[in-house]
């Protein structure tokens, strides 16, 4: 655990990119795990902040960093000898991001992907436009996911986790490199079914979080999260995903996280629709990434492509970007035709 993290006889270097809760939640646990990590973010008077108080106050206000974890805004100072460069911004970002470092990238840096999301337009996965933009293999491009909500991993209460890298062998480095005693990562080589696991139950947390402001009941919550596990894995099939992938970590450990828990941003997202905010209003009071709200369009999208059915997913589409209101979307949902359960 602490002293897995070193590489021969040098601790294992990473440069996370993203100042934001998961960015800095995350270095946290590689700067734990006996890693040096250094965060790169746009804003001077952040990274000032997290070097000389040793919090982030705008994203995890309250919370010890660890000494190990140093901030910058110079992405070549981040790179500089990098094992591990990680990723954590918002999805539609990334590529544009990821452009403008990519030529400082080292022919052996890993890439590591945590975010969740589906690239609007191209219907790429992160992990995919990872490689087309910095120009990698896909054994050079790792995910990590799960049940993660950053506040909770940055007070150093335990989760486990998924690494997912087509090459186990990466994947195992990772692993060793993140490993701490409240952090436990298992590898997996499903990459899709990890990534597509991440993104959807972002989509299903809005879902869940606006039948909880409508004050639908647990039942209705259960049974959101179930169907919405199965139009997942639906999906997953149809792109080549281990379905058992969407029983793990990735799938059901993450969507359970999200959908009972006040801290996920989808999940909120969705209340405040439920009880009745407009989506401008709605807007207006998110501070951070609710990476649902973007990708429902990009997963359902994808559906379509694979001529996969998404209720769920469509009805989320539904609220949020065509202004249909919850009652009526709910009311449609529960009238489609009766079918047999698993299909
Ligand atoms: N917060 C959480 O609990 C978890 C988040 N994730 C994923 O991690 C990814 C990042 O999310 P968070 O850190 O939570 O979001 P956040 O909203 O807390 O932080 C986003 C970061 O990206 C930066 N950013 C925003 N726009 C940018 C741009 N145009 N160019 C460069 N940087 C930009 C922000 O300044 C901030 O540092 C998302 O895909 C999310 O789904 C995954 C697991 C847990
Ligand atoms: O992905 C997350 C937990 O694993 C965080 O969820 P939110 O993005 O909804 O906050």
């Amino acid at each position: 655990m602490t002293d897995s993290a070193h590489h021969a006889d040098r601790p294992v270097k990473a440069a996370v990119f993203g100042t934001g809760s998961w960015g800095t939640a995350f270095g946290t646990v590689l700067a734990d795990a006996g890693c040096e990590v250094t965060l790169w973010g746009r804003r001077p008077e952040l990274a000032e902040a997290v070097n000389t108080t040793r919090t982030n106050p705008d994203y995890l206000p309250g919370i010890e960093l660890p000494a190990g974890l140093r901030a910058t805004t110079d992405p070549a100072e981040a790179l500089d000898g990098a094992d591990f460069a990680v990723l954590a911004v918002p999805s539609q970002t990334l590529r544009g991001n990821l452009a403008a470092w990519a030529p400082l990238l080292s022919a052996d840096t890993v890439l590591v992907s945590l975010m969740k999301g589906v690239e609007l337009g191209t219907t790429k996965r992160m992990s995919q436009v990872i490689e087309e933009v910095a120009g990698v293999p896909a054994e050079r491009v790792a995910v990590v996911t799960g049940p993660n909500l950053a506040r909770e991993i940055a007070q150093r209460l335990p989760a486990a986790a998924v690494v997912a890298c087509r090459d186990g062998e990466v994947a195992r480095r990772l692993q060793s490199a993140c490993h701490t005693q409240y952090f436990r990562p298992y590898t997996n080589t499903d990459v899709v079914g990890c990534e597509l696991g991440g993104a959807v139950k972002n989509v299903i947390g809005l879902a869940v979080g606006i039948a909880d402001g409508m004050g639908l009941g647990d039942n209705a919550k259960g049974s959101l999260i179930t169907r919405g596990l199965a139009e997942t894995t639906r999906l997953g099939l149809a792109m080549g995903a281990d379905p058992l992938t969407f029983s793990g970590l990735a799938g059901l450990g993450d969507l359970v996280a999200t959908c009972s828990s006040p801290l996920s941003r989808n999940h909120t997202f969705g209340l405040n629709l439920g009880k009745g905010m407009t989506l401008e209003q709605t807007i207006a009071v998110t501070k951070q990434t609710a990476e649902g709200v973007k990708s429902c369009e990009s997963v359902l999208d994808l559906a379509r492509r694979h001529g996969v059915d998404m209720p769920i997913t469509e009805t989320v589409v539904g609220i949020v970007h065509d202004g249909k209101p919850p009652a009526v979307a709910l009311k449609e949902l529960m009238s489609r035709s009766a079918k047999p359960e698993r299909r």
